[in-house]
């Protein structure tokens, strides 16, 4: 089979993205971008109909689509084998792992993640599995999925528990990340106790875990903090302007008394903090439906439907890569910074100017591949502005910069080039 050509990445000084990760304070995050696309692009699902045989679907359609992400590297992914006729559904198990690194057991370490079935969580857990570290994922699955880590299950640096962290739970660990509680807008405005009981009760729990076994505490706090902000961009010492009881409370407000918590345990309990102020952040496995801006106007864009600007697109973000947060959150994890941090890519764009480019990257992807465009997809602006929506968001990165020597890498096209073909593959397969 002739394998379809690689595709190049280029971070923002021009050079090709081979590597991903630093070796700093003396904990070494690289891990070749290839491993990592063979475990995270890989299309979930193989249609198996009466005319195609499930063998034929695995060599051919398959290994080509998986090639032109892992440059032909051998996939490491439990397959999901859908058969139509009966609505019926098979998985096979993987006959090998990913190779991880094998560490003395001076350095490898028990890290817990919370949230790990998660955008975020599962990202970081293929890092650390790659870096040869024994992880625990916690998650109660409301917004993370199994799929996402199938292709560790039974490897014995991994384990999986269903377990919602408003409960309490024990074990021992040398580090927890503690991702877990819905991000999206939509899913965290759902059941906005439910949200607040989990930035709270959530982080209680996991705080009073750390303290118990002098574990590490990084916590994944969020850009929202800053509310609506008066200052721009925002830097760390910005006290925020948020609305106590609007619909996003649940969630501002809930990372805001999870910091306060965090804080509280650092001062009178001596626990070895860790707080990460993330912003928005796209990439895949993004839940499709989960109504962020970037899997919207992708999804609307290449189904050939306008994109939905809300209010008069003057609004801005600052979107950054899923690896570009990995990195930031490793780096600020294994650093002596026990200060807020923010992560976050600081180019800034209208979410009109933001409809635009992501049109443009649809388009090319598009064309490259062959695709004949049936017309161009317009951009509307007759939805209304979300309640509180942010008029302006942009991070602040010198403390980053300064404290951990991290800067974002990816520029905002490269990562939605990457994120476009994968929906676009998985569009192909049926299973979007
Ligand atoms: O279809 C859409 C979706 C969203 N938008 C707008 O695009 C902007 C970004 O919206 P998103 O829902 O992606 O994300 P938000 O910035 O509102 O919230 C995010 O902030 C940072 C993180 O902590 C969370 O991931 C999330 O809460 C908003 O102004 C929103 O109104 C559209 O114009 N059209």
């Amino acid at each position: 089979m002739s394998l379809p050509s690689a595709i190049h990445t280029l971070d923002k000084d021009g050079q090709e993205i081979t590597t991903i990760g630093f070796e700093r304070f003396g904990f070494d995050s690289r891990v070749p971008i290839d491993v990592l696309r063979s475990l995270y692009l890989k299309p979930h699902y193989v249609v198996n109909t009466s005319e195609t045989k499930v063998d034929d679907l695995d060599k051919e359609e398959e290994d080509k689509q998986h090639a032109v992400f892992g440059q032909g590297l051998n996939a490491y992914q439990s397959k999901s084998i859908y058969y139509p006729e009966t609505a019926s559904i098979s998985y096979t198990s993987l006959t090998r792992f990913p190779p991880v690194k094998l560490l003395p057991p001076s350095t490898r370490k028990r890290i817990l993640v919370t949230g790990g079935a998660g955008f975020v969580g599962s990202h970081l857990v293929d890092r650390l599995m790659l870096l040869g570290h024994e992880v625990t994922v916690l998650d109660n699955f409301f917004t993370g999925s199994k799929t996402s880590l199938s292709h560790w299950v039974g490897h014995p640096n991994f384990e999986m528990v269903r377990h919602d962290v408003v409960e309490p739970f024990m074990i021992e660990c040398d580090q927890i990340y503690h991702l877990a509680c819905p991000a999206s807008p939509t899913h965290y405005q759902f059941n906005a106790v439910k949200t607040i009981k989990t930035s709270f009760i959530g982080t209680l729990n996991m705080l009073g875990l750390a303290k118990r076994t002098k574990a590490r505490f990084l916590i994944s706090s969020t850009s929202e903090v800053y509310g609506d902000p008066e200052v721009h961009p925002q830097h760390e010492d910005y006290w925020g302007h948020v609305n106590p009881i609007g619909p996003r409370a649940c969630y501002d407000e809930g990372k805001r008394v999870a910091e306060t918590l965090t804080y509280g345990f650092h001062r009178q309990d001596g626990v070895d903090v860790r707080v990460a102020r993330i912003f928005n952040t796209y990439g895949r496995p993004m839940n499709p439906n989960d109504g962020r801006v970037v899997s919207n106007f992708i999804i609307q864009a290449l189904r050939g439907e306008d994109l939905t600007v809300y209010g008069d697109g003057k609004q801005t973000r600052s979107f950054q890569y899923i690896h570009d947060l990995i990195d930031g959150l490793i780096v600020l994890m294994n650093s002596n910074e026990t200060r807020p941090c923010n992560i976050g890519n600081s180019d800034e764009f209208t979410i009109g100017e933001f409809a635009e480019l992501i049109r443009d990257v649809v388009e090319r992807v598009q064309q490259e591949d062959g695709v004949k465009p049936v017309g161009r997809v317009q951009i509307l602006y007759n939805k209304p502005m979300p309640t509180d929506d942010p008029q302006k968001r942009r991070p602040d990165t010198s403390r980053a910069k300064e404290s951990l020597q991290w800067q974002s890498r990816w520029t905002v096209r490269m990562g939605l080039e990457e994120m476009v073909r994968y929906y676009k593959a998985k569009m192909a397969e049926g299973s979007l």
